[in-house]
């Protein structure tokens, strides 16, 4: 069912309705082991050009569909890729170390977002207004106000969720009635392919969704600035998301970027749940989620009991390959393995108590938990994105919030009280996107709408915001000639 994507394992891209090669290649390797997973295109700017004037000749074809037809396309994908599970699932946890269970939710996952986004595309309606509710204007002005698409939306996913984080760009940009050019990261690439083979299959016409590869570093500005681009749709790292707003111009741009999500947890909690939470929220996939918990702020009283079921929970946790179902598995390369050291490192120098973890085997980091961070130490304020946990213990609520505020970063927080006061009262002032109470950090349920501040982002997501962040209202104002035996 792939044969079309790729030839002696190099994978090719989806050009105008093509697969097709390039000169120079990119080889994936497998965080497991370093093996080859395959060959990606390198691609030239000339080829990034045709896929996005592609693109651009496609959108008037499908902005011309009605919504029901585009639906139509989106259930047979959604089918499709329904089929295609597990075999999407083997390539994720080849190519991300994802552990196979995870991989598989990713896929299901996205099984469920492109289903929901069909039907939710046909329910999204405009409106008509009257003038004579604004003062001076009549009610024979009339306004029809449909959405419309935008036109060419570029989709740019980070490696985390490279089937799942394009789906949730490209599904809605498509009942918009937009075409896309879709950049999947390179490390997950190949991943990605497949998905774009599955709305291929089910008939998106050519151009409509062309993809493009190659290292974001050698094609990024050239796509992100290219002219036929109507809206960016990004979610990476912050470092990458400012740039891309400082070297585009007048380009709408929806962001999801960093986080470091706070769990503060207060003295009448239910502390095995607050513990369960924590462990699964801040270690699953080793940590390479933008909503893993990066902190915990504990009551000075609790923190004794918090933290040792917290590392009673962590020292369960299975390390080792994705295809043995390890919650722990390889990093996603090297340099991310050694980024995450020199936090720990940083912690153990300025005098943070290991509970457990500071254990490495190249790019398989341990499960690692610091039990009295302190302020001045960067893994309070930096985002890991790997399996490392800090505990602050606090003096009062405020200081919990002001050091939860204090981040650069305002994705989610979590809330653990059995005191929905305390709940509501604390989650009014946390300056995040979203509050979790009594929970873990989380992106789902994907029509909730998934939002940062400050550094964590810009714009929001979630099926029927994303359909309606990547469309626009449109006005026709009729204005009826006065009949005077109406007048009055
Ligand atoms: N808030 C959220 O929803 C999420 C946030 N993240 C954040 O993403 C980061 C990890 O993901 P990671 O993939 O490493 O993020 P990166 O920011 O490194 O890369 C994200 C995407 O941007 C591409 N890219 C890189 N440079 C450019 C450029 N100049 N112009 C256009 N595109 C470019 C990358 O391509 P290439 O791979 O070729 O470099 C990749 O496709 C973490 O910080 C995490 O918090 C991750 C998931 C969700
Ligand atoms: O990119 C991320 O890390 C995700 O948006 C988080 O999604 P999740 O909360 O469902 O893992």
């Amino acid at each position: 069912m792939f044969q079309d994507i790729k030839e002696n394992n190099q994978y090719k891209n989806l050009i105008n309705g093509q697969w097709v090669v390039s000169d120079n290649k990119l080889t994936i390797h497998s965080p497991i082991d370093g093996s080859e997973v395959g060959k990606i295109q390198a691609m030239s700017k000339e080829e990034v050009n045709e896929a996005v004037e592609g693109a651009k000749k496609a959108y008037p074809i499908w902005a011309a569909k009605s919504v029901s037809e585009r639906a139509d396309i989106l259930h047979k994908a959604a089918g499709l890729l329904e089929e295609r599970v597990d075999a999407i699932a083997d390539v994720l946890a080849n190519e991300i170390a994802k552990d196979l269970g995870g991989a598989k939710s990713e896929v299901i996952r996205t099984v469920d977002f492109m289903r929901f986004t069909a039907d939710e595309g046909k329910r999204i309606q405009g409106e008509t207004l009257q003038g004579d509710g604004f003062h001076g204007f009549s009610k024979d002005k009339l306004a029809f106000v449909t959405r419309e698409p935008v036109g060419v939306v570029l989709a740019i996913s980070p490696f985390n969720y490279p089937v799942n984080l394009s789906a949730s760009k490209i599904a809605p940009a498509l009942m918009a009635g937009n075409s896309v050019v879709f950049k999947p990261p390179t490390q997950g690439s190949i991943s990605a392919l497949h998905l774009a083979k599955v709305f291929q299959d089910a008939g998106l016409p050519d151009g409509v969704l062309n993809t493009v590869t190659g290292k974001g570093s050698d094609i990024g500005d050239f796509i992100i600035q290219h002219e036929a681009i109507d809206l960016i749709n990004f979610t990476g790292s912050s470092g990458v998301g400012k740039h891309i707003s400082d070297v585009t111009s007048m380009v709408p741009t929806i962001m999801e970027l960093g986080g470091k999500d706070a769990a503060i947890v207060l003295e009448d909690a239910d502390m095995e749940h607050a513990a369960n939470n924590i462990v699964k929220g801040a270690f699953s996939y080793s940590g390479q989620r933008c909503t893993a918990l990066k902190r915990v702020l504990v009551l000075e009283s609790i923190a004794d009991q918090l933290v040792e079921l917290i590392t009673q929970g962590v020292s369960q946790l299975k390390v080792g390959s994705p295809f043995d179902h390890a919650t722990i598995t390889p990093l996603i390369n090297e340099q991310a393995a050694d980024f995450v050291q020199e936090l720990i490192d940083d912690a153990i120098e300025k005098g943070a108590t290991l509970k457990l973890g500071n254990k490495r085997d190249k790019n398989l980091l341990y499960p690692t938990v610091f039990d009295h961070v302190t302020t001045d130490m960067r893994i309070a304020w930096e985002e890991p994105f790997g399996p490392v946990l800090p505990i602050i213990r606090v003096q009062s609520i405020d200081e919990a919030i002001a050091i939860a505020n204090a981040s650069e970063y305002g994705l989610q927080s979590s809330i653990f009280t059995n005191d929905i006061d305390d709940a509501f009262h604390i989650a009014r002032l946390l300056e995040v996107g979203t509050v979790q109470i009594n929970n873990k950090t989380e992106r789902g349920p994907d029509h909730f709408p998934f939002l940062g501040v400050k550094a964590s982002g810009m714009g929001t997501q979630g099926i029927r915001y994303s359909i309606e962040a990547m469309s626009r209202p449109k006005a026709i104002v009729v204005n009826l000639r006065a009949r005077s035996d109406q007048e009055g």
